[in-house]
């Protein structure tokens, strides 16, 4: 595997053990039940892509692993930490210090880029590192070079975002995810803020990371054709629960439930 990927330790024991595992989980919001009895697991180094109507669950949970969202029921685990804590107290039934902790091993690419206007591109890069995992100021800068020479812009490290095109704002973005040394990466609809000419650019990076990289990558996207070139599993999911899952041909060309195929048709046309 590439050395600029290199994760943090593993925290978990057996390497086949799943790296994500949600076990009956359920999220309301009010009385709106969005993820029910959810189970799902995602192995190390897998490549999963959900797909799915609008306001079926998709972004919750990418938005629950970020530890961006609490939920009600059922357990969580990442590369076997529980995200709730035995006596933990809140919504999230756990400190700061252990939300803090799960969500140092995830890194999470948005719609919008949240790249930080006043710092420079190679800043954005290096803040969190050096910050978190306590890294000098020289290896998290030398790291967020290699990194910026990943995703083609390292010739841009003294810009600042509203310089850059959104395509390069979200290539930046993909960048600073990866500085964490995360064990997974989350992509939530990472192409969906894009002028169209400037798609290409992004899912290429994702998909070089995908195609070279050990990383356990999780995908919500709207790009068909791209999520049937990167993924190993795609996920359909309606009202909270995946309806069908499998490899991406035999989903895309052979939809066993009616509603994929229906969901299918209605985006593919
Ligand atoms: N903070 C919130 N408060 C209340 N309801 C919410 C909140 N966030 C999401 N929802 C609702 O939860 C449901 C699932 O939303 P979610 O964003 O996860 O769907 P999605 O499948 O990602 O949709 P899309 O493809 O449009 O992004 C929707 O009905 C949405 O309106």
């Amino acid at each position: 595997m590439n050395k600029v990927l290199a994760q943090q330790p593993d925290a978990a024991s057996a390497a086949a053990a799943p790296v994500i595992e949600f076990r009956n989980v359920t999220k309301r919001f009010g009385a709106l039940t969005v993820l029910d009895d959810f189970n799902f697991a995602v192995a190390p180094g897998e490549k999963v892509t959900l797909i799915g109507p609008s306001g079926s669950g998709k972004s919750t949970v990418l938005r629950i692993l970020m530890t961006l969202e609490p939920f009600q029921e059922g357990q969580l685990t990442l590369a076997g930490i529980p995200y709730h804590e035995p006596n933990g107290k809140g919504p999230f039934r756990a400190s700061d210090r252990h939300l803090h902790q799960i969500r140092s091993h995830v890194g999470m690419v948005f719609q919008s880029f949240n790249l930080f206007p006043h710092m420079s591109v190679l800043r954005n890069v290096t803040e969190a590192p050096a910050a978190v995992l306590g890294l000098s100021r020289a290896e998290a800068e030398c790291r967020a070079i290699d990194l910026l020479r990943m995703v083609g812009l390292a010739d841009k490290k003294d810009h600042y975002p509203a310089q850059l095109s959104g395509g390069q704002q979200q290539r930046v973005a993909i960048a600073r995810a990866l500085a964490m040394r995360p064990r997974v990466l989350l992509f939530d609809e990472p192409t969906s803020a894009l002028d169209p000419q400037l798609v290409g650019e992004v899912l290429g990076v994702i998909r070089n990371l995908a195609s070279e990289h050990d990383l356990t990558m999780l995908l919500v996207t709207h790009e068909m054709r791209f999520a049937r070139e990167v993924s190993d599993r795609v996920c359909f999911f309606d009202k909270g629960r995946i309806v069908e899952e499998g490899e991406p041909e035999r989903i895309f060309t052979a939809p066993a439930e009616p509603r994929t195929r229906e969901f299918l048709q209605s985006v593919l046309g």
